[in-house]
């Protein structure tokens, strides 16, 4: 039984039992058990016991592992997105994206540890000052769903190539995705206890992060779980966290001469992945003038033809279905909820059917709620509306927010851009370009509710490893000069 993976063994949960279901299909993918609480003990004490071994081996060792997992990644490229698409639903286009971000992970953390948390040594008058990085011992990784190959990876590779041992806890949502990518690094050679995997939901999260025996937890996913987890690690500062969290993000159009590209950004801001990525637009700021309004006719007759459909359709469809039925109903119920409460639909969002996550883009024009609009991530092909009547006031409605990811501005005018940049607070700040999509080789986290300064992909390199600085000679000798009152020659 492959449920959970501890100390190199592969072992059946001994808790509740578990069912992923894919959500464009409502068909079980994989069944299973999460992991008792003994279990998550045991994984951390093999993970602890596994610790001062890697610690102890050279980078060059550590990226031998390493490799060899993004070799298998390459060659089992196609199985690991098709199993991706299928658990979460996404397109396979998009799935094949993923799997090639989470290969791409280990040049780019391999440049970030050179640059960031690097060996470094200078000559001193007497002997020299030298920088070395070491790894915290074992730490925790808590993934999300809408990425459940690409962003754990992004926490992992970072992990084990500063020589750090883990417990990977993958969403309760995406089991399978987890244990299909355990079995790569296990035939990659990773040695027992370096890495290992328990599933579950709240009930193993817990368990994982209130354990004594952690040195820190890097997670992804909701700002109500990482705020839950900031409490918990308040107690403990000398204990990492790495938070990377939601995001309430702004998009502020201004009138362009090209009004499709300008529609082209907003759709792939607003709903690709069907609106599941942390970074997507989720409020669109419109000037209140007929050009504002041919915009939003055009963005609602695209939005209205947009290809949803099951992963592996031929031709393939822009969006899938999103994680579950129940999360559909939730975003339906989202979108009546902001009908209720004064906004006017510009394209009903409508789930096409109940047992199943495919729902078509929703978009309201929630203007009239002014301050009363909720201040809310509804994670999925929602947006919401504003109009504008001049840039301040759009400024000032964009940051009007607990988050802080991802902003963009779409305007042509350069100096705009200078006042936006200068004003708008978020992480991830783009022009002219849609807001999701961010590379790998730029940091990535948000202020506010978004993160808690850790920012991951190319800083992550920072939060794996604590630095160490030294003060160093071959041989003790007395300086020079003698601090004053100091009489060795008397
Ligand atoms: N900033 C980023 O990099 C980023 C990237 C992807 C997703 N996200 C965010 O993630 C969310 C979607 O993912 P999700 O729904 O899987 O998030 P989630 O917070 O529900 O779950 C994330 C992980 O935390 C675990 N968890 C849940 N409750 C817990 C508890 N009480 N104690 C310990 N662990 C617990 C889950 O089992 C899962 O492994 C969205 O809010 C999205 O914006 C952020
Ligand atoms: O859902 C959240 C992630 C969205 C994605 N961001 C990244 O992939 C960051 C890069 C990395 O972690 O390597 C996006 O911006 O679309």
């Amino acid at each position: 039984m492959s449920d959970l993976y501890i100390d190199g063994q592969w072992l059946a949960g001994e808790a509740e039992a578990m069912t992923s279901v894919d959500p464009a299909r409502n068909r079980p993918v994989w069944n299973g058990h999460a992991a008792s609480a003994a279990q998550v003990d045991a994984a951390v004490a093999a993970a602890r016991a596994a610790a001062p071994g890697w610690a102890r081996t050279s980078r060059a060792q550590r990226l031998e592992v390493l490799e060899r997992f993004v070799a298998l990644l390459k060659q089992h490229h196609e199985a690991l997105a098709a199993c991706i698409a299928e658990e979460t639903g996404k397109p396979l286009w998009e799935a094949r994206t993923e799997v090639s971000a989470m290969a791409g992970k280990l040049a780019i953390s391999v440049q970030a540890q050179d640059e960031r948390a690097g060996h470094k040594q200078s000559d001193l008058p007497a002997g020299r000052a030298v920088l070395r990085h070491r790894p915290h011992g074992v730490v925790a990784v808590f993934g999300p769903y809408n990425f459940p190959g690409h962003l754990p990876n992004g926490h992992i590779i970072p992990a084990l190539l500063a020589g750090n041992s883990v417990v990977f806890k993958p969403s309760e949502l995406t089991p399978w995705v987890a244990v299909q990518t355990l079995k790569l690094w296990d035939e990659a050679g990773i040695p027992a206890g370096v890495l290992n995997l328990v599933q579950g939901a709240a009930a193993t999260g817990k368990a994982l992060a209130t354990h004594a025996d952690l040195d820190g937890l890097f997670f992804t996913g909701s700002s109500r779980t990482g705020g839950l987890l900031h409490e918990q690690f308040a107690a403990h500062p000398g204990k990492i966290l790495a938070l990377e969290m939601g995001g309430n993000n702004p998009l502020i159009v201004e009138q362009v001469a090209d009004l499709d590209a300008a529609v082209h950004d907003i759709v792939q801001s607003a709903f690709v992945t069907a609106g599941q990525r942390c970074t997507c637009a989720r409020r669109l700021f419109v000037p209140q003038e007929a050009w504002g309004d041919a915009l939003l006719d055009r963005l609602v007759a695209i939005s209205a033809r947009l290809r949803v459909g099951p992963p592996d359709a031929d031709p393939q469809p822009f969006m899938g279905a999103v994680i579950s039925a129940a999360a559909a109903a939730g975003l339906l119920a989202a979108h009546e909820g902001l009908i209720k409460a004064g906004g006017q639909s510009l394209l009903a969002m409508r789930q096409l059917d109940p047992n199943t996550g495919f729902v078509t883009p929703g978009i309201v024009d929630v203007t009239a709620l002014g301050d009363a609009l909720p201040d809310e991530e509804h994670f999925g092909p929602l947006l919401k509306v504003v109009r504008y009547g001049d840039f301040d006031a759009a400024l000032r409605m964009a940051n009007a927010t607990r988050f802080g990811l991802s902003a963009g501005l779409i305007s042509d005018d350069a100096e705009r851009y200078a006042e936006f940049l200068h004003g708008i607070r978020a992480g991830i700040v783009n022009w002219n370009r849609p807001i999701t999509g961010a590379a790998s080789s730029a940091p990535f986290g948000g202020i506010g509710d978004s993160g808690n300064h850790r920012a991951s992909a190319y800083y992550a390199a920072d939060y794996c490893a604590y630095p160490v600085a030294s003060m160093e000679a071959e041989r003790v000798s007395l300086p020079a000069t003698l601090s004053p009152g100091l009489d060795f020659f008397a």
